[in-house]
């Protein structure tokens, strides 16, 4: 039997990294070799080039652009399967509720990340550090925003900041790397 990260085993109590590891491997190891096989060389390229960046750490931000329908769920769904069966934490968000069911465990970015409903320049999102919540942002391995176009930019920014703050723990370089930085290719396009 592999034994369990020691980082999680120490947030045990922690509901929220509970509910995210809640999962059962053996199905996600099917559900992901199914989705692997059939996945088209665009998005086996797209995949590939997100596992490559989980699996050296390089803490990477990639915009995923594509008409409706060209399999971008497929993908968030085939990234999901493989980084849970390995019994890490991915946390899938949407700016619309409805887009927020269409993805595995999905929520919406502003009760996810707990965004301010009037959000503006100077917001950050209500999140203490030491909190479950922090706690289960440290121990993230990737964060899916579908339809992230749709949400204010000032909500990105708003994360952005406080990611930045909790990542702190894991990173002391946190404070100097945008996890916004998306935005500024969307604005490009
Ligand atoms: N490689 C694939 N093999 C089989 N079916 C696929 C594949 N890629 C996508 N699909 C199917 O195509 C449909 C549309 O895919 P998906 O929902 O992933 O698109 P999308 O780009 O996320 O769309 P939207 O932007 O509207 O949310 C879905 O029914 C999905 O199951």
């Amino acid at each position: 039997m592999p034994l369990p990260n020691d980082a999680l085993m120490d947030n045990m109590e922690n509901v929220l990294m509970s509910e995210e590891l809640n999962y059962d491997r053996n199905l996600l190891k099917i559900e992901h070799n199914a989705l692997l096989f059939s996945l088209t060389s665009e998005q086996i390229n797209i995949y590939n080039v997100v596992m490559d960046a989980l699996n050296n750490s390089t803490d990477e931000l990639f915009f995923v652009n594509g008409f409706g329908g060209s399999g971008k769920t497929y993908i968030w769904n085939t990234l999901t399967s493989r980084l849970c069966l390995n019994g890490s934490i991915v946390l899938a968000v949407a700016s619309s509720g409805i887009a927020s069911q269409l993805i595995p465990g999905g929520r919406t970015a502003h009760s996810r990340f707990v965004i301010p409903l009037h959000c503006n320049e100077n917001s950050t999102c209500n999140i203490v550090q030491g909190s479950d919540l922090a706690n289960l942002l440290i121990h993230t391995e990737l964060i899916i925003s579908d339809e992230a176009p749709m949400a204010h930019k000032v909500c990105f920014e708003a994360l952005d900041k406080s990611l930045r703050n909790i990542m702190q723990i894991r990173d002391p370089k946190s404070l100097e790397k945008y996890y916004r930085s998306f935005q500024e290719d969307l604005n490009k396009t």
